[in-house]
């Protein structure tokens, strides 16, 4: 297959990827119900919802990590429903490792000469130019480039998590949950970077349960729920809206505009679960 180029533009006024009428089960439990998404070139889009949503299970099948049981993946024009894992890695779909996934052992900088390894027939110069945009993005990076990687803190192994996912030139950078698990102050700096490579002209799929921080940040966002698409938007016009205030943003019950993580918890449905659920309005109406 031929490698192409992640800097080309794609073709123009198509999404760069779209998803119809997605299915994908575990085993005879479906997961995700027929959902359909598209991404523009360009675009930074989040998907919302709560645990269990699908949401995970949704950019799993986008890499090809799992198999879709009916419905269609479009990327850059080209059916990959049927395509491998690999093979959408090297037409530029990269997803950060989830949970970080840092190789502990490595120095920072082999860590991202993993990442690079995905595009192992790029020239020196394209190796040169992604490891110049990760270190100038994270200037941390490079001060620990002979660090090992297992002995970073959750913030800088979330930044190495990214960088490797960077150092691969993606078309359409996959990230789940990147504030997941870290302090207040690391996650600002880290969606402040996720837009700075947004802005830089990647393509991005976010999924976020810190809606407030996401949606403020996103182009447009699909909301789901127990495997289906129930709501899409524009981030900035979800972030107003009321239910999805009520479900989401913690707003509502004491109508206070907290955007840290930490009053997460009061939303319920955001970090919830299924106790969460029974709290939220229902969005369908
Ligand atoms: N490996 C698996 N085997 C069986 N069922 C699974 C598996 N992984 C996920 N599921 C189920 O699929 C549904 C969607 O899960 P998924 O992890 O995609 O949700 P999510 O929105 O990403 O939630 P979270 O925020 O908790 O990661 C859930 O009902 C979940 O229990």
């Amino acid at each position: 297959m031929s490698q192409p180029d992640p800097n080309q533009p794609t073709t123009s006024g198509d999404p760069l990827l779209e998803i119809s009428n997605m299915a994908v089960a575990y085993g005879r439990i479906e997961a995700l119900h027929g959902i359909s998404l598209t991404v523009n070139p360009g675009e930074l889009v989040t998907l919302i919802g709560a645990n269990g949503a699908g949401k995970t299970t949704t950019m799993r099948a986008i890499s090809g990590i799992l198999p879709l049981s009916s419905g269609r993946v479009i990327f850059d024009g080209r059916d990959i429903t049927r395509m491998k894992a690999h093979q959408r890695v090297a037409a530029g779909i990269i997803q950060a490792p989830e949970g970080r996934g840092v190789f502990p052992g490595m120095t920072v900088q082999e860590n991202l000469d993993m990442g690079h390894y995905a595009r192992k027939f790029d020239s020196k110069a394209d190796y040169d130019e992604a490891l110049e945009r990760v270190y100038s993005l994270f200037p941390r990076l490079l001060e620990r480039r002979k660090q090992a990687g297992g002995t970073m803190s959750g913030g800088e192994q979330q930044m190495l998590a990214i960088g490797r996912a960077l150092m691969a030139r993606p078309r359409l950078l996959l990230l789940d949950e990147p504030s997941m698990g870290l302090a207040p102050m690391i996650i600002q700096q880290i969606f402040r970077i996720i837009s700075e490579i947004n802005q830089q002209g990647t393509t991005i799929l976010l999924v976020e349960q810190n809606a407030q921080q996401a949606l403020s940040r996103s182009d447009r966002a699909y909301i789901m729920e127990t495997g289906e698409v129930i709501k899409t938007g524009v981030g900035k016009e979800l972030l107003v809206d009321p239910s999805v205030k009520e479900a989401y943003l913690g707003v509502g019950a004491d109508s206070g505009s907290d955007t840290s993580r930490a009053a997460a918890p009061a939303a319920g449905a955001v970090a919830g679960g299924a106790a969460g659920a029974a709290e939220r309005p229902d969005l369908r109406k």
